[in-house]
């Protein structure tokens, strides 16, 4: 029998994983260094999937919005490739960086040109991109919308208390921005680039929510439920490989070996994971891992992957 008849339901591989996952007393922890993301309660686990045939199923706290962080940089990325093309590849790398997400390490030897863009030095520089001819208000609308408009849900909003508390700890990302100034890789003031990236990543979401916005990346750049193309299918493909290589950090290659989808951590506790042809997945779980990448999220989508036979090395 081929493997795809003897994998269980998805609704039931879903359940399943959910109540496994409330089990767990190993749940990680809570990033505390953005103080408003300490206050999250460590035990919610949420997960969903939305399908390219149109089902929507989820379980566990998938309703519940948490802070997307970095997996807004999915999106970012997707907008200012829409906006500039591949010019953005001579500002931004496309390399692991096999270093924590907030790393400085490597801007020195590299002129301040940052690994990848889903690190925090390489999504500043988006949101540089981003600001080109824009206030910062009227760019952090642009990318709310967009992400608003995948999802097709415009209740989708900024935190603004995230926001305001990951400006006022920043200094990490105040350096890597400031850094990269002095290389000439921000067109804009620091400040206002970082303004951007402080709101883009406090947007709270849902894994409901989530999956449904990342349906064009699992559909060949199209919306599954409209047919209309967000990207190009070769768009697609490569932030779907960017995703695979860079999404989980210096535990990207451990994501890959375990799971074997493109995935986008956040220290939020969310990840985005892409069944390409399949579905879209978003799973949710505060308590992160070594790494910044959230424990129970990661375990959860080895063994959903692992129970629905979804790799994309699978023959
Ligand atoms: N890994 C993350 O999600 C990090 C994003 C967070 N906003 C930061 O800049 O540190």
């Amino acid at each position: 029998m081929p493997e795809l008849e003897r994998a269980p339901k998805l609704d039931q591989a879903l359940a399943e994983v959910a109540a496994e996952m409330a089990e767990r007393t190993d749940r990680g922890n809570v990033a505390t260094y953005i103080p408003q993301l300490g206050k999250v309660d460590p035990r919610k686990f949420g997960i969903a999937a939305v399908t390219n045939d149109g089902r929507v199923l989820v379980a566990g706290d998938a309703d519940q919005v948490f802070s997307i962080q970095s997996i807004s940089k999915v999106f970012t990325l997707t907008l200012a490739l829409g906006n500039v093309g591949d010019a953005l590849w001579q500002r931004v790398g496309r390399e692991p960086s096999g270093n924590p997400f907030n790393s400085i390490v490597q801007l020195e030897h590299e002129n301040g040109i940052p690994r990848n863009p889903f690190i925090n030095a390489g999504a500043i520089v988006i949101s540089d991109i981003l600001l080109a001819g824009h206030q910062p208000r009227e760019a952090i609308g642009e990318i709310l919308r967009f992400i608003q408009f995948l999802a097709d849900d415009d209740t989708i909003i900024i935190d603004r208390e995230v926001a305001a508390s990951e400006r006022a700890t920043g200094y990490r990302n105040f350096a890597l921005a400031n850094y990269m100034k002095s290389f000439g890789n921000l067109h804009h003031a620091p400040e206002l680039a970082l303004g951007v990236y402080f709101h883009h990543c406090a947007i709270a979401m849902s894994c409901r929510q989530l999956a449904m916005a990342g349906r064009f990346l699992a559909n060949g750049g199209k919306n599954p439920a409209t047919g209309h193309s967000v990207v190009s299918a070769e768009r697609a493909r490569r932030i779907g490989a960017m995703m695979l290589t860079c999404g989980h950090y210096d535990g990207s290659g451990d994501f890959a070996f375990r799971v074997g989808i493109p995935g986008k951590s956040g220290v939020g506790g969310g990840i985005l994971g892409i069944v390409p042809g399949v579905a879209s997945l978003a799973v949710w779980s505060p308590g992160l891992n070594a790494n910044g990448n959230s424990k129970l999220g990661s375990i959860a989508l080895e063994k959903l992957a692992r129970m629905m036979n979804w790799s994309i090395f699978a023959p």
